[in-house]
């Protein structure tokens, strides 16, 4: 299969990056990287601890560092899916990195179906403060709203994780992925 190098899955929290992201490296025989994985390994603690012992910006400093890291490192001869924690590409310099090293996937769901898979899984400090399920539902509403130039910049492909089951999800994604890269390579020739 003829597939872009590195493949970065973009998007909000509870999109399912990470999720999607591991099984599409499976399924096309990739590496498969996190970047929060990633950071917790070299921190030695969890998500919610960095935010909470460090503070935000030491984990933003931190995002851009992994990020930079593993674009670089990444063998030329071995292709990668990069699961991105949902904030990264509020950065420029970040944006900058993906466009230089990636194509790039935004997966997109409704915040509805955001605040449930949120409340089923915890570990996000970003959205810890909400009262109540309406008001996770507001916040991610609000959040997203804030978030989408960010998204739309860094992005070469959108892909929607509320009707499809997960391996429809990276079918479709490795499909269209194809798809690009053939056009590339057609136009490089
Ligand atoms: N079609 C789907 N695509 C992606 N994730 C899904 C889908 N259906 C259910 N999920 C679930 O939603 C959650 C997504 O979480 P995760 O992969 O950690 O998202 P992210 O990395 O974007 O925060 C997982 O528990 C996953 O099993
Ligand atoms: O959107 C964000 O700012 C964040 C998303 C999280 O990753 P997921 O998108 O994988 O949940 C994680 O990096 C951190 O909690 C901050
Ligand atoms: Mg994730």
């Amino acid at each position: 299969m003829a597939l872009p190098h590195i493949i970065a899955l973009i998007g909000y929290m509870a999109t399912g990056k990470s999720t999607v992201g591991q099984a599409m490296a499976k399924a096309c025989g990739y590496d498969f990287i996190d970047t929060d994985e990633a950071i917790v390994q070299a921190a030695g603690k969890s998500i919610p601890a960095i935010f909470e012992e460090d503070g935000e910006a030491v984990f933003r400093a931190a995002e851009t560092e992994t990020l930079r890291q593993i674009l670089t490192a990444q063998p030329r001869n071995q292709g990668l899916i990069l699961a991105c924690g949902g904030g990264l590409p509020l950065n420029a310099e970040n944006r900058t990195l993906l466009a230089d090293h990636c194509f790039t996937v935004q997966l997109i769901a409704d915040s509805e179906t955001i605040a449930q898979r949120v409340e089923a899984q915890g570990e996000r400090p970003l959205l810890a403060a909400a009262k109540d399920h309406a008001d996770l539902v507001a916040r991610i509403d609000q959040m997203k709203a804030r978030r989408k130039r960010d998204y739309k910049a860094a992005t070469d492909m959108n892909a929607e994780t509320d009707i499809l089951p997960i391996e429809d999800v990276v079918d479709s994604i490795l499909f269209f992925a194809e798809m690009v890269q053939n056009r590339r390579k057609r136009l490089a020739d």
